[in-house]
């Protein structure tokens, strides 16, 4: 089944960000009352970074069982373990290190100096068995059905590591990928691919500020994915776009909501 998008568009970043913790919260709770675990898959980037420090600040946190919640992440930037731009690093300081996961829960992409040494095609595929070793076989596939996947959108329409026209975004076999040459440093990656973030429930794609105004108005306006990669991601229930008003100015006019 595909997804129309959905698109709800916030006044401010801020606004953003405290309403897609508060949405979060909801989503895991309800997900951990039906299956009694939740599933997330992690992003990097500033919008999914302010996203977590706001559900760390939010009293609602104590609402979600953080030791059912299994965390992946949609990409890593290959770098050394605690590096300040790996996206581990960062959710772990914005949320991770002050909220009761369990630690085997945590499934982090392996850094350029952990047990796979500097060979990012190693970590790719190690990340892919870790996917599939947690599939259920209710998830049909070699990658569970995430109960809600937050995805960034870069200013030229990446996601994840998937940069436009790169080999990520040809990608139909493999659910983990290396990434090299990146536009955006560092130049070495490893992202889920499209088809594995297409196995979530739901996918929401988050950003702001008027620097993705032309992206977020190209992949909702009908680009493809290979030229728009955001465009590709799909959730099997739920596409959501969450915009600021500024990330949401070209939007075509079938979207445009109220402000929330
Ligand atoms: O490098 C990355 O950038 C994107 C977008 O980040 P943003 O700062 O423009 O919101 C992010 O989705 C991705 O996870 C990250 O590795």
């Amino acid at each position: 089944m595909t997804t129309a998008p959905q698109v709800v568009v916030h006044r401010n970043p801020e606004l953003l960000a405290a309403a897609t913790a508060a949405r979060l919260v909801t989503k895991l709770v309800d997900a951990q009352a039906a299956r009694g675990h939740a599933s997330l898959v992690l992003t990097g980037g500033r919008t999914g970074t302010t996203v977590l420090q706001q559900l760390r600040s939010t009293p609602a946190r104590d609402a979600i069982d953080w030791s059912h919640v299994d965390l992946y992440w949609g990409d890593e930037r290959f770098l050394p373990t605690g590096h300040q731009d790996r996206n581990e690093t960062q959710a772990r300081e914005a949320l991770l290190d002050h909220v009761p996961v369990d630690p085997a829960r945590v499934h982090v992409i392996a850094a350029s100096d952990g047990a796979y040494g500097d060979d990012p095609d190693a970590v790719a595929h190690a990340y892919a068995e870790i996917l599939a070793a947690a599939a259920r076989p209710e998830d049909h596939g070699d990658v569970p059905a995430f109960d809600v996947c937050l995805l960034g959108v870069g200013e030229e329409g990446h996601t994840a590591s998937i940069f436009p026209s790169s080999p990520a975004v040809y990608e139909t076999d493999r659910t983990v990928v290396a990434v090299r040459n990146c536009p955006k440093p560092p130049p070495t990656r490893v992202s889920l691919t499209l088809p594995a973030i297409r196995c979530s429930r739901e996918v929401w794609l988050m950003t702001t500020g008027s620097s993705k105004t032309a992206a977020v108005a190209m992949a909702l306006g009908g680009a493809g994915e290979v030229q728009l990669p955001a465009a590709g991601a799909i959730g099997t229930t739920r596409t959501l776009w969450l915009l600021d008003k500024a990330a949401a100015a070209k939007i075509p006019n079938v979207f445009t909501p109220p402000l929330a």
